[in-house]
């Protein structure tokens, strides 16, 4: 019975945020002189940062860049622990997007090394949680891989962030729209949360504050970014998607809104849409799920933040396809959409999901 498990909260162990901190790593990290470190990058931190990580590590004895981009996958996981098992690494640092949070975490486990996660966008709330998302070559969620210990370090640039596109820093409220949401659901089922036990007290209250900062500095922090300026609000909104989200989801626990993003991954639209974008949208559905008398302000700072609010707006039309592919891929044994304190099943989502996309 969930009512006999532990209640556990995770948190990484060191949290560091500044302007400009990326360029003191090596003091920021303590690095011993004989610090042998794998970097993983994308093709834009890799193109802007590259000068910047070099020089900040140099008291390191050795460091090699990897640079990923595209999807995760167990095949190319293996590859790179292939090519560097061999050299003993201490550290791996990810710099970049979402998606390099998670290379940086799974091979961290694979090689046994601390992990250092520096988020160039605050585009998720994946840095500060043990997780992985690895998906299928055709683009399908595949499973979540997940690390023994939470991350050692999350170092924050604001800098660096108030540089990024205002698309991905909106992104990333869209995944902390979902954080509370989610977390009240599985704290009133007592559902097992994704850091192994039941919801604390604390993590409930970690994910309402993420919530509470999103209603009054979303709107604010996306006007300071677009001005390139660090303001109050801006600094909130960065600590709301980066570490409340991301503690509020783990420790809080995830329900259906990722669960049905995850269903989704399978259905194909023409342009690339953005995590967060998608769980602004199954935010919107899980709150239809549970009636809830906040839909329409959920509803209306998505439309405010430019957020997708229905299928339609990434080009999908909510037809049996849709219906099928919740049926077949969202209901399973351990599904986190069964992390509800109502009755759940394809058809409650599908009329949800019917009820959101008629709302004007
Ligand atoms: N493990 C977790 O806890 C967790 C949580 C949320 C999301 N995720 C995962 O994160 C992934 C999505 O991440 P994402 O939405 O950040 O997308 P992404 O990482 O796939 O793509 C980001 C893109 O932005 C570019 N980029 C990076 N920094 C930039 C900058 N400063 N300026 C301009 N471009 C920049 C990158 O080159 C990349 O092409 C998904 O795989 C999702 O499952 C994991
Ligand atoms: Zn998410």
């Amino acid at each position: 019975m969930n009512e006999q498990m532990n209640q556990v909260l995770r948190t990484p162990s060191n949290y560091l945020q500044g302007i400009n901190i990326t360029l003191d790593l090596s003091n920021v990290l303590e690095l011993s002189e004989d610090a042998k470190i794998l970097i993983i990058v994308d093709t834009y931190t890799m193109k802007d940062y590259r000068q910047r990580i070099e020089k900040s590590l140099d008291t390191a004895q050795m460091f090699e860049f990897v640079v990923f981009e595209g999807l995760l996958t167990m095949e190319r996981l293996e590859v790179i622990v292939k090519e560097h098992e061999e050299l003993d690494y201490d550290m791996v640092l990810g710099f970049g997007g979402g998606t390099i949070m998670d290379v940086a975490k799974a091979v961290s486990t694979l090689l046994q090394t601390t992990v250092v996660l520096v988020p160039s966008i605050a585009s998720t709330d994946g840095p500060c949680s043990r997780l992985s998302a690895i998906y299928h070559e055709d683009g399908g969620f595949s499973h979540y891989m997940v690390r023994e210990q939470s991350p050692e370090y999350v170092i924050v640039d604001l800098y660096i962030l108030s540089l990024a596109p205002v698309r991905t820093f909106i992104a990333g409220i869209g995944d902390a729209l979902s954080t509370y949401v989610e977390a009240n659901a599985c704290y009133l089922s007592m559902s097992v949360n994704d850091a192994g036990g039941l919801d604390t007290f604390s993590s409930l209250m970690i994910a309402r504050s993420c919530k509470e900062i999103i209603f009054e500095d979303a709107v604010d922090a996306v006007k300071s970014l677009q001005e390139k300026m660090i303001t109050p609000s801006f600094k909130r909104m960065i600590e709301a998607n980066i570490y409340l989200s991301g503690i509020g989801f783990e420790s809080g626990g995830l329900s259906i809104a990722h669960a049905l993003h995850n269903g989704l991954t399978k259905l194909r639209s023409e342009r690339r849409f953005m995590h967060g974008e998608v769980i602004a949208y199954t935010t919107l559905v899980q709150l239809a799920t549970e009636n809830s008398h906040e839909f329409t302000q959920y509803r209306d700072l998505c439309l405010q933040l430019g957020l997708p609010t229905k299928l339609a707006d990434f080009g999908l039309t909510l037809d049996e396809k849709v219906k099928t592919i919740i049926e077949q891929t969202c209901f399973f044994e351990g599904s986190s959409m069964y992390h509800v304190p109502y009755e759940i099943s394809p058809e409650i989502v599908f009329q949800a999901m019917e009820f959101v996309e008629k709302r004007i």
